[in-house]
Order: structure tokens, then C-alpha cells, then sequence
């Protein structure tokens, strides 16, 4: 299988250098080894990882991870390059985010004084020049080794620079005594500057991995803000925090009866269809939930796309209330059912207003290699700045392996995950969140693609 492998990496990094020149993909490889044909090399080697082995990762935004684990090939040196990476020891990072006033910093304090036997560095971000979330933070002595304070701007835009600055003094000066950084927005950050960061600076990139966003959201004043509409070209921050998040915190739900958090239960599930989410009075949920998620770890892409939308994880009964705000559209065709034996079904949720939705595809199927790649290359360089997030997990026409994709705008990495099973339906699942997005025309591109 290795040599598909790299022909996949290879037919994703010819994409990219026929269409999207400005940007460079590497193939990379954080599991155990991978094996790269010659063909594969000569045709990139410019480009790859392979042309600077000896650092630890690529330094690169855009990334095609060709990761297998077949065994390596032995038997002719020549004709196969094999280099073994080490295993993924970066220091996980965790975004806290969320509207004014939602919890962030309740969350935060949970997490510093909850038994998790973890070092928890934390970079507070505060508009003001005084610091008030800093002292309300629990200090040292509850478990956070460090908290580091930004208080001069918003991380995703003014203090971007000190973000990263403040991340590579922690990984230089303090290795070793701290094992996850948690990094608490302020309410009005939109996460995108702030997700690209991880990819986007070597420094960080190299050192730290994202582990991924939690949103918190205000049970009794998020419709207020979701409804707010901003003048043109001006992002709605609480929309957007929705959308990028990994894992969706309902906070006081204390505050609010039960139908008004399953209404904004289903519109956060409109915006984001891919996070799970649990209800929380307090921001106190299970530590799991919140740190060593691997949203943005191609391994574990598969919950994140597994069903019909955003999972609430919830330990009290409540009825789905499908009180729509919207009189949307709903070809919510799609009811995704282990027993069924679906075809080509698909699940999308938008409404009228052509704001941030989600829209799910699943599809059984094998995909053509080449038109899939072609039409998602072509997807991004025209849509990039639109698709905020993007997890598939794919059936290739001739692979073994189940193919694991996940994006963020134009940052996007992809790899062969784990074989799929004898007697298991090769069925293609693929997520997007952004906006103004085109269910239909979506699901025909990627039809379009299956053999
Ligand atoms: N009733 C109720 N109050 C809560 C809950 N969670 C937090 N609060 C309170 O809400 C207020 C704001 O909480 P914070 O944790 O400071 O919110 P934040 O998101 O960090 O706020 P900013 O930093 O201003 O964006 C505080 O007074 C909290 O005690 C909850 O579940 N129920």
C-alpha cells in the first residue's frame, strides 16, 4: 500500500503546485514511517520535508500528510525512500473562546482547580489595560504553572505577534514544566488568526499542536448576539466562535427554561454541525471534554464527522424541540442509522439567511482520486475565505486505508488513516462550515467525484 500512499500525497501536492502556487504543502508523517517511491521524490523533493530531513516538522501552512502504516519496503533501496519521524511530542494547546460574559474565564478557573494531574501553562487575553480576568484566575497554586497576561489588545488581531511571542518563551524557557497550554480569548475574538497562528508561525507550528476550540455559549444572551447583524464585511464574533468550534460549552443553563436552550441547541447546530456539545451551569463539565480532544488531529476526525450533526452529550432527557427560529429549508434527508443501508444520502442544514451553516455529506462510494482532488483544490482556491472548517474522512478507489482530511480556510492536511475493515460500507463522510454556503452544488461536486 506505501506506494499509493505516496502516489495520494504526490497527486495532492501536484494540485497544489499546478493551482494554488502561493502555497506550499509538504507531506508529512507524525505516526510511524513513510515510504516515498522515487518517482514520488523526484517529481517534489523540491518542495517536500525530504528536503530538509533533519527538522523535527515542516515548517510549512499547508500541508498533505502522507502517514501509513503499512510496513516499510526493504527489498529495493533504490527504487524507495523510507525515513522513520518520530512520534508527535508537540505540547498540546487548547483555545478557550466565547461571547462576553459566557464563562471563559469560569471554565478556566474549572480546569485549574480540577484533579486532572496536568500542568497547565495559561495565556489570558484582556482587552482592557487592567487586568481583571488575570486575578480572577486561579493562581499558581491551584495547578497552572504559569499565567501569562495580553492585555493590550485582542489576541486575533492587535496582540497577535505577542501570542507568539509569548508561546515560544514558554516552549524555550519553560520545557518541561508544563504539559498543555490553555489560551483564553477575549469575547469579541474571531478564533480564525488565532487557529492560523498554529500553522501559520514555524516557531509555534513546530513546537506546539493544536489541540483544539472550545466555545462557550451564554444560554440566555447568545440569541441576542447570533441575531445581530453586523454591517458588511464585519464578522459576527459569535457566529464565528460557533463555527470553529471543536467542542460547545451551553453555559447557564440556569438562567433559561428548557425549550429556549433546545431552540438554541438546534441553531447552534445549523452554524455548527460538526462540535459536539454538552449544557453546563458553571462551565463544569468532565475535563476530558475539554483537553486532549484532538479536534484538529486526523486520527480522531471521525467522531467530529460521524453523524447527523453536532452531538449533544448530555446526561438528563430533553425533548428536540424543533423550534426552528428560521423557516428554513430542510432537506435533512439524512438520519444517519448504523442499520441502514444508506447510498448516497445527504444531510444539510441552512437557512434562508446566507450566513454560517454546515452542510453534511454521506455517501457511499469510492472516489476517483484525481476528480476529488480536482475538486476540492478547485473548491478552495475559490472558495477558502468562505469554508471556515472542513473533516472528511473518504473512500479512495484503490486505497485501503480510509483517507482522513481536515481544513481551515486554505490551511488543509490530509492523510490514509487505518485500513478499512473487511466487512465494513466504504462510506464517504465529509463536513463543511462557512457561509453562504451551497448544500446542493456541494453535494454534486463531490457526486461528481465518485466512480
Ligand atoms: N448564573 C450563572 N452565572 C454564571 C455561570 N457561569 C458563569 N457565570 C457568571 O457569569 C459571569 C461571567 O463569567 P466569566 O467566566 O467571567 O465570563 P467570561 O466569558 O470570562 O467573560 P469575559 O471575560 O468578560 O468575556 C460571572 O459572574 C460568572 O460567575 C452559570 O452557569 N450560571
Amino acid at each position: 500500500m506505501a506506494p499509493f500512499t505516496a502516489e495520494l500525497a504526490s497527486t495532492f501536492f501536484a494540485f497544489s503546485s499546478r493551482t494554488l502556487s502561493p502555497l506550499l504543502f509538504s507531506t508529512t508523517s507524525r505516526t510511524t514511517r513513510i515510504t516515498c517511491h522515487s518517482k514520488f521524490l523526484t517529481y517534489s523533493s523540491s518542495r517536500l520535508l525530504l528536503s530538509n530531513p533533519t527538522r523535527p516538522f515542516p515548517a510549512r501552512r499547508f500541508t498533505v500528510s502522507a502517514t501509513t502504516t503499512a510496513p516499510p519496503q526493504t527489498d529495493d533501496a533504490s527504487d524507495s525512500f523510507s525515513t522513520v519521524i518520530p512520534p508527535d511530542n508537540r505540547i498540546p494547546a487548547t483555545i478557550i473562546t466565547g461571547f462576553l460574559g459566557s464563562g471563559k474565564t469560569t471554565l478556566l478557573n474549572h480546569i485549574l482547580t480540577a484533579e486532572h494531574g496536568k500542568k497547565i501553562a495559561v495565556i489570558e487575553n484582556e482587552f482592557g489595560e487592567v487586568d481583571i480576568d488575570g486575578s480572577l484566575v486561579a493562581s499558581k497554586s491551584t495547578g497552572a504553572e504559569d499565567i501569562m497576561l495580553l492585555n493590550n489588545g485582542c489576541l486575533c488581531c492587535t496582540v497577535r505577534g505577542d501570542l507568539v511571542r509569548m508561546i515560544s518563551e514558554l516552549v524555550t524557557k519553560k520545557k518541561g514544566k508544563f504539559d498543555h497550554i490553555v489560551i483564553e480569548t477575549t469575547g469579541l475574538a474571531n478564533p480564525a488568526p488565532i487557529i492560523q497562528t498554529f500553522y501559520a508561525e514555524e516557531s509555534i507550528f513546530n513546537e506546539v499542536k493544536l489541540d483544539g476550540v472550545v466555545t462557550l455559549v451564554d444560554a440566555k444572551h447568545a440569541t441576542l448576539h447570533l441575531d445581530e447583524i453586523k454591517p458588511k464585511g464585519v464578522v459576527n464574533e459569535a457566529v464565528e466562535q460557533i463555527a470553529y468550534a471543536d467542542r460547545i460549552i451551553v453555559n447557564k443553563t440556569d438562567l433559561v427554561g428548557e425549550s429556549d436552550i433546545a431552540s438554541l441547541v438546534q441553531r447552534i447546530k445549523k452554524i455548527n454541525s460538526m462540535a459536539s456539545l454538552k449544557r453546563t451551569e458553571f462551565g463544569k463539565v468532565n475535563l476530558n471534554y475539554v483537553l486532549g480532544i484532538g479536534g484538529f488531529d486526523l486520527e480522531r476526525i471521525e467522531s467530529a464527522v460521524n453523524d447527523e450533526g453536532a452531538k449533544e452529550d448530555h446526561d438528563h432527557s430533553h425533548d428536540h424541540d424543533h423550534n426552528h427560529e428560521h423557516h428554513d429549508h430542510d432537506h435533512d434527508h439524512h438520519h444517519h442509522d448504523d442499520s441502514h443501508d444508506h447510498k448516497h444520502d445527504h444531510h444539510h442544514e441552512h437557512t434562508h439567511d446566507p450566513g454560517v451553516s454546515s452542510v453534511s455529506i454521506v455517501c457511499e462510494g469510492s472516489l476517483d482520486l484525481e476528480k476529488a482532488n480536482m475538486w476540492l483544490g478547485t473548491l478552495l482556491l475559490d472558495r477558502s475565505e468562505d469554508i471556515y472548517r472542513m473533516k472528511g474522512l473518504l473512500s479512495i478507489d484503490g486505497m485501503d486505508e480510509r483517507f482522513v482530511f481536515q481544513g481551515v480556510h486554505d490551511i488543509f492536511q490530509g492523510s490514509p488513516e487505518r485500513l478499512w475493515g473487511a466487512d465494513e460500507s466504504r462510506i464517504n463522510k465529509i463536513v463543511f462550515i462557512g457561509k453562504n454556503l451551497d448544500a446542493q452544488e456541494l453535494e454534486k461536486g463531490f457526486k461528481s467525484c465518485l466512480l
